[in-house]
C-alpha cells in the first residue's frame, strides 16, 4: 500500500516570533504547494510561534501543515502552564508531537501520560505523531525492539484501529538525537518494521500498513536518501536540520 511520505520539523525551543516569521516565509517561497501531491509537510514550533507560522505558511497556498510539540489532555482548567487541544486546534494546528523523549527524559513524561494525548488528540481529530526510541543503555542490552515496540503498545492501548490508521509513529533513538550520530538505514529500518509488525499484531494489518513511522535523529541532506529508501521508513522528523529552509526544503525533496 503507497503511504504518502512525510517531513516533519520539530523546532524544539528555537525561534522567537520574529525569527519563526522569517523562516517560514522562506519556507512559503520555496514550497508553495508543488510537491503537496507527493507528500506531507509539517512543522512543529514553540506555541507561542503557531499562530504566526499558521498565518505565514497559508496553508491553502503552500499546504504545510502546523503542529504544536505537546498538549496537555483536559480541554481547560486549573492546569497552570498547560496548553489544551482546543487552543492549539482554534489557531488552525493540525498535528501535535507526543511522547518526545526530550518530554520524556527532561519533564518526566510516562507511557500513560502519552497515551492520554494521543486519545484526546484523536478525539479532536487531530493527528498525533508519537514519539519512541531507546536509549543507548537499551540499545547496548540488546532490547531494542522489545522496549519501542512496548512504547507503541502503549501509547496506542484502547485506541480504535481506524483512529491508529491516521496516526503518525516516529522512531527517535535517543542515542541519535542531536548527536550527529544517525542511525543506519538497516537499523532504523529494523526498528521500523517491527513497530509495523506490533501494529498488525495490535490493530490488525491494515490499520498497520496505513501508518505512517517516520525516523529522527541526526536526519540531514547527507543521510536522508539512504533512510528514505527503506520500506517501512515514511518520511523523517527532524530538529537541527529543519532550522534552515534550505536544508529542510532538500529534506522533503528527498522524500518526494
Ligand atoms: O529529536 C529530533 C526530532 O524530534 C531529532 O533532532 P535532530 O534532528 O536535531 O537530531
Amino acid at each position: 500500500m503507497a503511504r504518502k511520505p512525510m517531513m516533519a520539523g520539530n523546532w524544539k525551543m528555537n525561534n522567537t516570533v520574529a525569527e519563526a516569521v522569517v523562516l517560514t516565509q522562506e519556507l512559503s517561497n520555496r514550497y508553495k504547494g508543488s510537491w503537496s501531491d507527493r507528500a506531507e509537510v509539517v512543522i512543529c514550533p514553540p506555541y507561542v510561534d503557531l499562530k504566526p507560522a499558521v498565518t505565514v505558511l497559508d496553508f491553502d497556498k503552500t499546504k504545510i501543515a502546523v503542529g504544536a510539540q505537546n498538549v496537555y489532555w483536559e480541554p481547560k482548567g486549573a492546569f497552570t502552564g498547560e496548553i489544551s487541544i482546543p487552543m492549539i486546534k482554534e489557531i488552525g494546528c493540525t498535528h501535535c508531537i507526543v511522547g518526545h523523549s526530550e518530554r520524556r527524559e527532561l519533564f518526566g513524561e510516562t507511557n500513560e501520560d502519552v497515551n492520554r494525548k494521543v486519545k484526546a488528540l484523536l478525539a479532536a481529530n487531530m493527528t498525533p505523531i508519537v514519539c519512541v526510541g531507546e536509549s543507548l543503555a537499551v540499545r547496548d542490552e540488546g532490547t531494542t525492539d522489545e522496549y519501542v515496540t512496548a512504547q507503541v503498545r502503549a501509547a496506542f492501548a484502547g485506541v480504535e484501529p481506524n483512529d491508529v490508521a491516521r496516526s503518525i509513529v516516529a522512531y527517535e533513538p535517543i542515542w541519535a538525537i542531536g548527536t550527529g550520530r544517525t542511525a543506519t538505514p538497516e537499523q532504523a529500518e529494523t526498528v521500523c518494521a517491527a513497530i509495523r509488525v506490533t501494529l498488525a499484531e495490535q490493530f490488525g494489518p491494515e490499520a498497520a500498513e496505513c501508518v505512517r513511522i517516520l525516523y529522527g535523529g541526526s536526519v540531514n541532506p547527507g543521510n536522508v536518501e539512504g533512510l528514505m529508501a527503506k520500506s517501512d521508513i515514511d518520511g523523517g522528523l527532524v530538529g537541527g536540520a529543519s532550522l534552515d529552509a534550505a536544508s529542510f526544503a532538500q529534506l522533503v525533496e528527498a522524500c518526494l
